[in-house]
């Protein structure tokens, strides 16, 4: 069943590209993949990077298709949803967007309730994402595992039992790319203030951070002990961590992330049953 499933994006862009070339790699063929934007040129694109099926909007295409994954901004989530409503018949719908709740979705649909929203990120385009997946009650078993083959196709998944986690999960790992890309480019930036070319900068703090990310990963030790095992006492690292936590960086950190997840769930409030019916 698994490679003859039919797919559906509604919303061609940055992460409907990602997963569709996961999925190609591992999962179905691009005969059984549909894609839907408002946008020719990004259509024109994606037929020809995957030879998938496009269209400028929805049609009874839908009908046939097992799962339709909505990849649109949150901002134009409701309009999309509402437009599915005279195709639906048991396919399951499965949201990436930020912050919009499975529970008002079904709402926009009149109670439809095979909905599984997920939170997936940017490294999905190279097979190395990260999902968090939270299913309606209505979800069957088996779609269940439709959406998680799905979303494995480009990474890791966990499910959430409690829809608002999902906040969580995209101010951690959803946004959480950006942070590390953040971080890369201040390690450059010293690392060019003290002397460094601007390749051998990026290379070096890339590298580090690779490195040690593959290190955690297959060290059984916790990170903390992966720290300290860097920081000798009155060494170079035992400076830096020292200026860090002096300037409350991880501190600063663990703000932003929660800045994060209260923005996800304030577009959930906006979107959400008090403040539109
Ligand atoms: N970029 C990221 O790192 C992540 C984004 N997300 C979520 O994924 C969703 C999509 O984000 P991106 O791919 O980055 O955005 P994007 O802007 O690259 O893609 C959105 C696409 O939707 C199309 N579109 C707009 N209105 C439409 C409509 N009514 N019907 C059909 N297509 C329409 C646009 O033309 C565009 O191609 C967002 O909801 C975002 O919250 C989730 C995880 C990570
Ligand atoms: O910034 C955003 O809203 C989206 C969700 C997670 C990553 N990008």
């Amino acid at each position: 069943m698994q490679n003859k499933m039919k797919i559906a994006f509604i919303g061609g862009g940055n992460m409907a590209n990602a997963l569709i070339g996961g999925l190609l790699k591992n999962l179905t063929t691009a005969e059984h993949i549909h894609v839907i934007d408002l946008n020719q040129s990004s259509l024109d694109k994606l037929s020809s990077d995957f030879g998938v099926s496009t269209a400028l909007a929805a049609d009874a295409r839908l009908a046939q298709m097992d799962a339709i994954i909505l990849a649109v901004k949150p901002q134009q989530l409701r309009e999309v949803v509402q437009g599915l409503s005279p195709y639906l018949n048991e396919q399951l719908l499965i949201s990436i967007a930020a912050g919009i709740r499975a529970t008002d979705m079904a709402r926009w649909l009149g109670g439809y309730e095979k909905i599984v929203r997920t939170m997936p990120n940017t490294p999905a385009l190279i097979g190395q994402g990260m999902t968090g997946l939270f299913a309606l009650a209505a979800v069957s078993a088996e779609q269940k595992q439709m959406a998680e083959h799905i979303m494995q196709a480009v990474g890791a998944t966990t499910w959430l039992d409690d829809e608002s986690l999902l906040d969580a999960v995209t101010a951690v790992s959803g946004s959480g790319p950006a942070y590390v890309f953040y971080f890369i480019e201040a390690m450059q930036q010293a690392a060019t203030e003290l002397g460094l070319s601007p390749e051998q900068g990026l290379q070096l703090a890339m590298t580090t951070f690779n490195g040690a990310a593959q290190l955690a990963l297959q060290a059984t030790e916790p990170v903390s002990v992966l720290r300290e095992r860097v920081t000798s006492k009155g060494g170079t690292t035992y400076a830096a961590l020292t200026s860090m936590e002096n300037a409350g960086v991880k501190l600063a950190i663990v703000n932003a992330v929660k800045a994060a997840a209260a923005r996800g769930k304030e577009l959930g409030d906006e979107f959400g049953k008090d403040s539109q019916q």
